[in-house]
This record gives structure tokens, sequence and C-alpha cells, in this order.
């Protein structure tokens, strides 16, 4: 039987449910795929928890009785103790700062999958350096959830490009949140900063909303889109329509946004005003190959288009290549959510547990 054990950081919506996930899907891989997935140590940005062989259903009454704080240092030390094979370092955080552990985990014996979409983001030499350690060591990283949720965005556009496709344009509504709060913005009589807080209650955001809002989110996936086609582009090349007013971004706390977001609601309703009745506004983002022009920007589209007839948090990518003409590939259904994304990592722990003995 082959044994995956998987370190899992971040157990809140995406993590736990991916704790969950795994759990539910334990028995039939053992059965069916002679593959036995062990979470023996699962943390937050404070406490950690380790078990001998896998947490059960029971995780989160146990972590909250038995966890304890703890460094990177503590899971490392911990696991080589333990002597497990195939460890998978899982980034279900939405960290700036744990993605400085990558290297180190890499280094200790860990295949990362992430969920957080801030090491694929940071400067090329950061992203150059991470896939030099991954190579040197001999470790696979997996993120196919960072674009798209649980769509397969990566590896289509991935495999097209290592086939030799040549890919002029990728255009899409890229955000799931930001899909979910304009589709319902533009179809209900509800301020948006209403609709923004349902978006959040629902789990479809950013933990800070204002990534979404900010077009950062957006952004990012771009980024990380033009750089699997090897473009070498950095964040702040992005030509970014930002939604967030200067003084609510920043410096300024989540809670003083979260006081204040209502002051959105004026710029917004304007926007919508202005609609035809044949219209809606809908979040966007651009990337053209030939100029390396990456875009994000707010537009509006005819209800009856492709990206006007979106419904609920779906995102839809457009692919444009020289094979598929002027009929672009397209990808398209729920973009945010904690269960599809989940799903996504799951799968990506099994595309990488085929690589491993
Ligand atoms: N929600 C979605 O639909 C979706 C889709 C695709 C990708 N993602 C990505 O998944 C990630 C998680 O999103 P979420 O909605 O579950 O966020 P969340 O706020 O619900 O959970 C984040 C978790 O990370 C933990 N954490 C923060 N800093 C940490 C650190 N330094 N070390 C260990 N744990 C730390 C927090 O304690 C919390 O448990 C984000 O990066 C997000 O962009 C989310
Ligand atoms: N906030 C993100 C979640 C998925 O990364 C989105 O809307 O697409």
């Amino acid at each position: 039987m082959k044994k995956i054990n998987i370190v899992l950081f971040g157990t809140g919506n995406v993590g736990s449910t991916v704790i969950n996930q795994v759990l539910a899907a334990r028995e039939k891989l053992q059965q069916e795929e002679n593959l036995e997935l062990n979470i023996p140590v699962i943390a937050n940005s404070t406490t950690a928890f380790f078990v001998k062989q896998t947490v059960n259903r029971s995780w989160e009454t146990n972590f909250s009785a038995s966890g304890f704080p703890y460094k990177i240092s503590d899971v490392i030390d911990y696991v080589t103790q333990q002597g497990y094979e195939n460890l998978v370092a899982i980034d279900a955080t939405a960290s700036e700062s744990f993605v400085d552990h990558y290297k180190l985990l890499i280094e200790q014996g860990f295949h990362v999958v992430a969920a957080n979409k801030v090491a694929n983001t940071l400067s090329s030499e950061f992203y150059e350096d991470l896939r030099k350690s991954l190579r040197k060591n001999g470790k696979f990283f997996y993120y196919e959830t960072n674009v798209g949720a649980g769509l397969p965005i990566i590896q289509t556009l991935h495999g097209l490009y290592q086939a030799g496709e040549e890919i002029t344009r990728v255009r899409g509504v890229f955000s799931g949140s930001l899909s979910y709060i304009f589709n319902t913005f533009s179809e209900e009589s509800k301020s948006f900063s209403e609709v923004l807080t349902e978006a959040e209650k629902k789990g479809l955001t950013e933990p800070d909303p204002r990534v979404d809002l900010s077009g950062k989110d957006v952004g990012r996936k771009l980024l990380i889109l033009a750089r699997e086609l090897k473009l070498k582009k950095e964040l702040s090349e992005i030509n970014i329509q930002d939604l967030v007013p200067k003084h609510l971004n920043g410096k300024s706390s989540l809670k003083n946004f979260q006081l204040k977001k209502h002051e959105l609601d004026g710029d917004l309703e304007k926007l919508k005003a202005d609609l035809e009745e044949d219209e809606v506004i809908r979040h966007v983002g651009e990337l053209e190959i030939a100029t390396g022009n990456l875009e994000v920007k707010l537009v509006k589209e005819k209800r009856t288009s492709a990206f006007g007839s979106l419904k609920n948090a779906d995102s839809s990518f457009e692919i444009y290549t020289e094979s598929y003409g002027e009929q672009p590939l397209v990808i398209q259904g729920a973009g945010a959510g904690a269960a599809v994304t989940a799903r996504g990592v799951v799968a990506d722990i099994l595309r990488l547990s085929e690589r491993l003995n």
C-alpha cells in the first residue's frame, strides 16, 4: 500500500473541507487505488495538533482540546522522528508569510500543494528560486486551485503550451467571489455592501475581501497563467481597476473596512444606474500574449453574452489558440467555494501521489 502523509496548514474554509474530504475518500482509495492518505499533522496560524497515523472525524474537537502553540521546526522535528514517507505540505492559508517556509519544507522532504496563490505571485526571483529548490530536492509543487478553484485551468493551459499550441489570449471572469457579487448586484435591488456581506458569509471571498475588490486576487491569477506561459511578468505590471477607496485599504484595518464598506455603494449604484436594460456588470481579466498586456477591469456585458449570462459564483475562462481559431476553448463552472476548492486540492494530492512510490 502506497502511503501519503499530509501535513495541513490552514484549517479555515478550504483546509477544514480538505480534511473532511480526505477522511471521506480514505477507504475507497485504499480499496480501489491501494493508496493510504494519512493526515498526521494539522495546524492553523497559532496552533498545531499531532497524531501518530491520521486525524479522524473528531479532529475539530481534538484540535481544540489538544492543540498547542508551535513553530514550523516543531512540525519538521515531529515528522522526521516519525520517519514518515511521501510527505505533502498543504498550504490552505491565505498568508503572505507562510510561503517563506516553502524552501525549508522542500529541503526537509516535503512536496507542496497550495491553494494559497502567494508563492506564485511574489517576484520572478522568488518564483524561479522555488522551482530551482524543487528540482534540486526532487520535489513536486501542485497549485491547480490557484486559478478557477476546482476548475482545470492551469493543467489545461500548461498542457496546451507544452504540446506546442500557440496560445494568443486568455479572457475570463476569473473571480468566483466577484462573479457572485456582480451577478447578484446586477439582478437584485440590494446595496453593493449587502451583497458583499452575503458573499463573505458564504465563504466565497478571500479572508480579507479587499484582496478580491482591489483586483489583486484576479491580478494574481493572471500573473500565474502568464508565468505558466513563460512570460516574465510581475504583479506591479498588471493594469488593475481597484474598487476599494485608498483610505479603506493599505494601512487601514480589515475591521475599519467592514465598518465602512457601505462607502463603496455610491459609485457602484451609479454604474448600475448607467446600464441599459439588456446590460449587466462583469469583472473580467484579460491576458494578451502578443503584447504582454494583463488587465483587470469592470465591463458592461449584454445579458445574453457568454459572460453576461453567468450565474452564482461561476467563473468562465476563454482560451484562444491557433488550433481552436475563432471559437475559444471555454472552461466554466463554480470559481469559488470551499467544497469545489477542497476537491481541487485533493485532486492535486492524488495527481502528485501518482508520481510517488
Ligand atoms: N475560498 C475559496 O473559494 C478559494 C478558492 C481557491 C483558493 N482559495 C485559497 O485558499 C486559501 C484559504 O482560503 P480560506 O477561505 O479557507 O481562508 P480562511 O481564512 O477560512 O482560512 C485560512 C486558515 O489559514 C490559517 N493560517 C493563517 N496564517 C497561517 C500560518 N502562517 N500558518 C498556518 N496557518 C495559517 C488560519 O488560521 C486559517 O485557519 C486562500 O489562499 C485562498 O485564496 C480559496
Ligand atoms: N476569491 C477567490 C477565491 C478563489 O481563489 C475568487 O473569487 O476566485
